[in-house]
């Protein structure tokens, strides 16, 4: 067997699926297999499958699970012990059914845009008063100020912040030696025991959470044995809706670099929230969003493990082999998106292209009977309107900024930030 890869992954990042294929593959050229590459990560060998095919195989929940998918030192700091993510079966549906029934509730996630959206108008008046203002911190602090009261949590404004803050140091670290991990497990532990306690308040009565709130969900959630998780493991499912919803802040940097790089649709975006008097939920921001997930680097791929013998173009895969699948190049495949590195939110509109099987930047399949993302409406909607709030502002990127990022950083950000200047204009909103 060949040598292991677990460093090339670390030093790699986005694009070593992509390099581990070409070096395998070359051989064979003229079968070359579109995604099916072996490869061999923490003294195991995982098979790569991509494609609308490789998405149908990774979600046969008859032929995959997720328990031991994702190497307890990734998956620790990032979900938490006991996460929704790693369960299988009954226990994955009966926790999955909570985050489904408090994400996936159009009318509620609307609040939280509409909350979010205020925070967003205040925070760009502020930008208006000193001139500009950095997109990633601005964001990461008015998602995270949103999600916590919408949540049901009550807390002073400087917990909210610094909540956000702990958050958003754990994604950004849960993937990178050495200290940047470091700080990642220093701000779950912290987090972990924030989270907890707020569960314990709860259910003893000493914190109010209003009746359907994130908050109150976690607290009265039972396992499949009818009994309460136990307070670490409802803190930690907490955490599973506010802390993704910190890291759309990531693709929020990507989305002012988008729409610098295309002045039509940023005329075309501030027109519909004069239009339409709102700045959420727009079509031609959702779609322009629908493509920032599309097109800028998040999550890499996806682990699950074969429960039965079964095969990828012709790649046999044997029941305990790891499966990876490869999220970015899934998005990218020319044979399923046109032009795949051309930015064009069109592919969006009208097209129903965001339920597709091939689009998977929060994971494919369905969200109700799978381990897809239940947060997709709370993340298109964050995203879009707070492109659409950017689009209206009309500020310029400041030169000689650094808007670059590193493929082998994961999760990605464009290194400054994305830093904004804006003229002194009358404050709108
Ligand atoms: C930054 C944007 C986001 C990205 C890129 C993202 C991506 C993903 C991905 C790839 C998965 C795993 C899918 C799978 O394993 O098959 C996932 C699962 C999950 N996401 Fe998100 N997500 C985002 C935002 C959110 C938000 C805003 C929430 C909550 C408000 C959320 C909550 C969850 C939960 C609870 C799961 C676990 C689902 C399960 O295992 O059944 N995510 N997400």
């Amino acid at each position: 067997m060949w040598l292991d890869q677990t460093v090339d992954l670390l030093r790699d990042g986005y694009v070593f699926t992509a390099r581990a294929r070409r070096e395998r593959s070359s051989a064979a050229a003229a079968q070359r297999p579109r995604y099916a590459v072996t490869v061999r990560l923490l003294g195991r060998p995982a098979t790569v499958v991509g494609g609308a095919d490789g998405v149908r195989l990774f979600y046969d929940s008859t032929r995959m699970r997720r328990e031991g998918a994702m190497p307890q030192a990734i998956a620790r700091p990032l979900f938490g012990r006991g996460a929704v993510h790693g369960l299988d079966g009954e226990e994955h549906r009966t926790r999955k059914r909570m985050f489904v029934d408090a994400l996936m509730d159009r009318e509620r996630v609307d609040e939280l845009l509409e909350l979010a959206d205020g925070l967003m108008v205040e925070a760009l008046q502020e930008w208006r008063r000193r001139g500009g203002g950095v997109v990633y911190p601005t964001a990461t602090e008015v998602y995270g100020r949103a999600v916590i009261r919408w949540a049901g949590i009550e807390v002073p404004p400087e917990v909210e912040a610094r909540r956000a803050d702990d958050l958003a140091v754990i994604v950004d670290g849960f993937a990178t030696p050495v200290m940047p991990y470091v700080a990642a497990w220093r701000r779950r532990v912290v987090c972990d025991r924030w989270a907890a306690a707020l569960v314990r308040e709860t259910r003893s009565g000493r914190r109010a959470a209003p009746e359907g709130s994130v908050l109150a969900r976690v607290a009265a959630q039972r396992g499949t044995d009818g009994e309460l998780l136990d307070v670490h493991t409802a803190g930690v499912e907490l955490l599973n809706v506010l802390r993704p919803t910190v890291a759309v802040a990531r693709f929020a940097a990507f989305g002012a670099v988008a729409l610098a790089e295309a002045p039509e649709w940023r005329r075309r975006l501030a027109d519909e929230v004069a239009e339409r008097g709102s700045a959420v939920g727009g079509p031609l921001a959702t779609a322009f969003a629908h493509e920032v997930r599309r097109v800028y680097p998040f999550v890499p791929a996806l682990a699950a493990v074969a429960t039965r013998d079964t095969e990828f173009e012709r790649c046999p895969i044997p029941a305990g082999r790891r499966v990876l699948l490869d999220v970015m190049a899934t998005n990218h495949d020319p044979q399923e998106w046109p032009e795949p590195s051309t930015f064009e939110p069109e592919r969006f509109l009208g097209t129903g292209a965001e339920w597709s099987a091939p689009f998977v930047p929060q994971g494919g399949g369905r969200p109700e009977s799978g381990h897809r993302c239940p947060g997709e409406l709370v993340a298109v909607g964050l995203l879009a309107l707070t492109c659409a709030r950017l689009a209206e502002l009309d500020g310029r990127l400041v030169r000689g900024q650094d808007l670059g990022w590193s493929w082998g950083r994961i999760p990605a950000l464009p290194r400054s930030g994305v830093v904004i200047a804006v003229d002194a204009q009358p404050s709108v909103g």
